[in-house]
């Protein structure tokens, strides 16, 4: 496991006042807002199609949502979850990978049940290049669990074992850092990510009525880089009522694009100087104070 020392973290940031640019600094991004059923056959055939309506309106970067070929629902993760270790085993992943080098793109392939061989389920989103390859696979690291009274309660520990890392990517259209959905909560992985020289965050995510109305966009704005959602449409199956509104916000926190409910397939242009123009604007690095220490704040003794 990657080691969030104190000592780690503070020199990463001050070794990292002017970020790297990729060579792609300026891109189109697509954000598939899917409608979820409980066909599997059908939710591939649709985000396929929904994938390459982005690709054809110029997103070289494509990102689908949490659990797109699979009900937001505890009744499902065990029936459809795929082993991607064998591609005759996953038509889930090969769908991905067909398209990502059919249409020369980057897909930042939401979340899908996994099955690993120790037998258990992860939450999981798969990173693929232009030329189809997996670039990188992410576990959902905090899984949701949350009991609000009179309101909503969802256990994904029941299903799901928690991955263990952070997971930033160098693609051919940026350093991406991924989180999946309860991920967004945790600023420290977004500092992690930052510090680490990331363009973009990318969260896949699944928030409800109650938690998105109060949370789901103020998550995403404070980061000074890109931040990219991807939430399933409403309609989805069961009593897990989906919030959407899948959006790009920019390093001043200001939305670019951003969508309601609705099925729908979010097109922006992202511009990576942007970042560098923000952190000049208020440069957070070199405003950082001595008075307090980032990871330590909850091993600090009273
Ligand atoms: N799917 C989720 O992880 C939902 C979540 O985090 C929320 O707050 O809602």
């Amino acid at each position: 496991m990657t080691s969030l020392s104190n000592t780690t973290v503070i020199s990463q940031f001050s070794a990292l006042e002017s970020l790297q640019m990729p060579q792609i600094t300026k891109f189109k991004i697509g954000l598939c807002q899917l409608s979820v059923t409980s066909d599997k056959n059908m939710n591939l055939a649709h985000a396929r199609n929904s994938i390459e309506v982005a690709a054809k309106h110029g997103a070289t970067l494509v990102v689908l949502p949490e659990m797109w070929n699979c009900p937001y629902s505890t009744d499902y993760f065990e029936k459809f979850a795929e082993d991607f270790d064998y591609k005759d085993s996953s038509p889930s992943f090969s769908m991905l990978s067909e398209v990502a080098l059919g249409n020369r793109i980057t897909i930042v392939g939401g979340s899908m049940p996994e099955r690993r061989k120790n037998g258990q389920l992860y939450n999981t989103c798969c990173v693929f290049g232009p030329d189809g390859n997996l670039k990188a696979k992410h576990s959902k690291v905090h899984l949701f669990d949350v009991y609000l009274p009179g309101d909503i309660s969802f256990k994904e520990s029941d299903n799901f074992a928690s991955g263990d890392q952070p997971t930033i990517v160098n693609t051919d259209v940026g350093c991406i850092g991924i989180g999946i959905c309860h991920d967004i909560r945790f600023p420290e992985l977004a500092m992690l990510y930052r510090a680490r020289g990331a363009h973009l965050i990318c969260y896949p995510g699944a928030f409800n009525m109650s938690t998105g109305e109060a949370l789901w966009e103020l998550e995403q704005r404070a980061r000074q880089l890109y931040v990219a959602t991807c939430s399933p449409s409403r309609d989805s199956i069961g009593s897990y009522m989906i919030w959407g509104h899948s959006t790009v916000v920019g390093p001043s926190g200001k939305i670019i694009a951003t969508s309601g409910h609705e099925e729908t397939v979010v097109i922006a242009e992202i511009n990576y100087s942007m970042i560098q123009q923000q952190r000049e604007i208020v440069p957070l690095e070199k405003q950082r104070r001595e008075v307090y220490r980032f990871v330590d704040v909850y091993e600090q003794k009273p």
